[in-house]
């Protein structure tokens, strides 16, 4: 049994989604043909069902890369072959707008949690396999779609204190947006022999005040979620494992 997610790993398919909230983990579960709970406890709510045929789970990992490193072990643990994070982010280009897509190639990390699992060189990137069946899903997937590939930001930080976010910089450095797991998944990942990808859902603009402004509960961003799941579901068994 996998301690903290409470997981029998016979029960746990090999290609896994994962999200933060684990009402958007049940969402996506519902999606897939035959679902069913197979654990929960804190956070971490987990799914089984199949999609076009193909058995896959659906995991959430709540908000931070602690505890969303503490699931990605205890997935790779179990069995895991593909993991694919399906999030929402903030936007660092104009561009980027809110509602459309991010497919994150590879992440700057910015988190704690990281630092303390590798040096400092070591980078976090996605699988360059599951990179590709996230673009060729999203291309699959309705025409009017905005969706951008690139490098993203995993920050432990969402309100600020009275430190200056690092927004302007990476911003200036041409990365598409910021979320708070992405370096957790991408370096265990590699670490554990797991290919991993993530695919985000722009809920806004990072450098707004978003004790104001941050609102992900809209109908658009509901969309996008919608639209984020469908094609992570698509990669996910694509990917050759
Ligand atoms: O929507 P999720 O997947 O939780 O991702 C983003 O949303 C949370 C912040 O509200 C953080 O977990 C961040 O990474
Ligand atoms: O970490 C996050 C997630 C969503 N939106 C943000 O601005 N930051």
């Amino acid at each position: 049994m996998l301690t903290n997610l409470k997981v029998d790993p016979e029960q746990l398919p090999k290609r896994i989604i994962v999200c933060g909230d684990p009402k958007r983990a049940a969402l996506i579960a519902s999606k897939l043909t035959d679902y069913r709970s197979v654990g929960e406890n804190r956070e971490y709510h987990s799914y089984a069902g199949t999609w076009k045929g193909v058995e896959v789970a659906v995991v959430s990992h709540g908000v931070g890369s602690p505890g969303a490193a503490v699931c990605f072990e205890e997935l790779a643990k179990g069995g895991a072959q593909v993991m694919i994070r399906v999030g929402t982010a903030g936007s660092y280009q104009k561009e980027i707008t809110p509602g459309s897509l991010v497919i994150s190639s590879s992440v700057a990390r910015q988190d704690g949690l990281t630092s303390q699992l590798v040096p400092a060189g070591f980078p976090a990137v996605a699988d360059r396999h599951v990179v590709e069946a996230l673009a060729q899903a999203a291309n699959k997937h309705e025409a009017n779609l905005k969706v951008a590939e690139g490098i993203t930001l995993t920050l432990d930080v969402f309100y600020n204190g009275v430190l200056e976010f690092p927004h302007k910089l990476y911003q200036k450095a041409g990365v598409l947006a910021v979320e708070m797991e992405n370096s957790a998944l991408f370096v265990i990942c590699a670490l554990r022999g797991v290919k991993a990808g993530s695919i985000l859902a722009i809920d806004g603009y990072a450098d707004a005040d978003l004790l104001e402004s941050y609102n992900p509960h809209t109908e658009e961003m509901a969309k996008a979620i919608e639209a984020e799941a469908s094609i992570a579901l698509d990669a996910v068994i694509q990917v050759e494992i």
